[in-house]
C-alpha cells in the first residue's frame, strides 16, 4: 500500500494548551470546562495527555477572534500574541483545516481572518511548531453550552482539537471530522468508532493498565 503521507503528530507524551481569549456567549469556567472535555474525548483513546498552562508559551493556543478589517482590541491583543506566534515558525507554510491560500491581510495574527457569523465557525492547525496545533473559533458566531440556542462550542472545539491532533476531515457524517457542523445536543456527544481508529492509527492505544 502507499506509504502514508507525512502525517505529523505530538511526540511529546504530554501536550500543554493555553486558552488565551474568551467569547462573551459563556462563562469562562464553562470554556474551561468544555476544552477540557473536548481534549479529554480524544486523549481517554490514546496514550498521550494534555496540561492547561496559565503562563508561557504551550504547544496548543486556544482562543476567539473575529475577522475583518476592523479588529477589535481584544482581537489587537490577541493577533499580538499571534504575531509572536508568527515567529515562532508560521513561515513553514502553516495552514488551518479549511484553507489552502493565503489570500487576505491578518485580521487575529494569522493569515485566515473569519468571516463573520455564520460560514467558516473555527480552523485549526495540523501539529507543529509556532501556530501548529493552535485552534481559533469565530467570536462572530452565537457560541452555546449545549442547552440554548446557538453552536454546540464542545462539538466544534472536538473538531478542532481533533485537527491540533493530526487529524483530517472525514466523510463520515457521523464522525466529529465532518466538514459541516451538524447540531448535536452535547448530551450525548461523542467520537465515531471511525475517529476512534484514526486516532488510534497516529498515536496507538492507551494500555489499560
Ligand atoms: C465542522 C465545523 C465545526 C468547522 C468547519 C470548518 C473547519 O473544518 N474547521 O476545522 C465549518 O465551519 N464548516 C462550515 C461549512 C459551511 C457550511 N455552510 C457554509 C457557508 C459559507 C462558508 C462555509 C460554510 C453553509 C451554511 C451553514 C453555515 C454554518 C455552519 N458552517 C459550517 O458547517
Ligand atoms: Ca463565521
Ligand atoms: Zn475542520
Ligand atoms: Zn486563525
Amino acid at each position: 500500500d502507499l506509504p502514508s503521507r507525512n502525517r505529523p503528530k505530538w511526540i511529546s507524551k504530554v501536550v500543554t494548551y493555553r486558552i488565551i481569549s474568551y467569547t462573551r456567549d459563556l462563562p469562562r469556567v464553562t470554556v474551561d470546562h468544555l476544552v477540557a472535555k473536548a481534549l479529554n474525548m480524544w486523549s481517554k483513546e490514546i496514550p498521550l495527555s494534555f496540561r492547561r498552562v496559565v503562563l508561557g508559551i504551550p504547544d496548543i493556543v486556544i482562543g476567539f477572534a473575529r475577522g475583518g478589517p476592523n479588529v477589535t482590541p481584544t482581537c489587537q491583543a490577541f493577533s499580538l500574541g499571534w504575531l509572536s506566534g508568527l515567529s515562532r515558525g508560521f513561515l513553514k507554510q502553516n495552514v488551518p483545516e479549511t484553507h489552502k491560500h493565503a489570500h487576505r491581510p491578518a485580521a487575529h495574527g494569522d493569515f485566515y481572518p473569519f468571516d463573520g457569523p455564520g460560514g467558516t465557525l473555527a480552523h485549526a492547525y495540523e501539529p507543529g511548531p509556532g501556530l501548529g496545533g493552535d485552534a481559533h473559533f469565530d467570536e462572530d458566531e452565537r457560541w452555546a453550552d449545549g442547552r440554548g440556542l446557538g453552536i454546540n462550542f464542545l462539538a466544534v472545539a472536538t473538531h478542532e482539537l481533533g485537527h491540533s491532533l493530526g487529524l483530517r476531515h472525514s466523510s463520515d457524517p457521523d464522525s466529529v471530522m465532518y466538514p459541516t457542523y451538524g447540531a448535536r445536543d452535547s448530551e450525548n456527544f461523542k467520537l465515531s468508532p471511525g475517529d476512534i481508529r484514526e486516532i488510534q492509527e497516529l498515536y496507538g492505544k492507551r494500555s489499560k493498565s
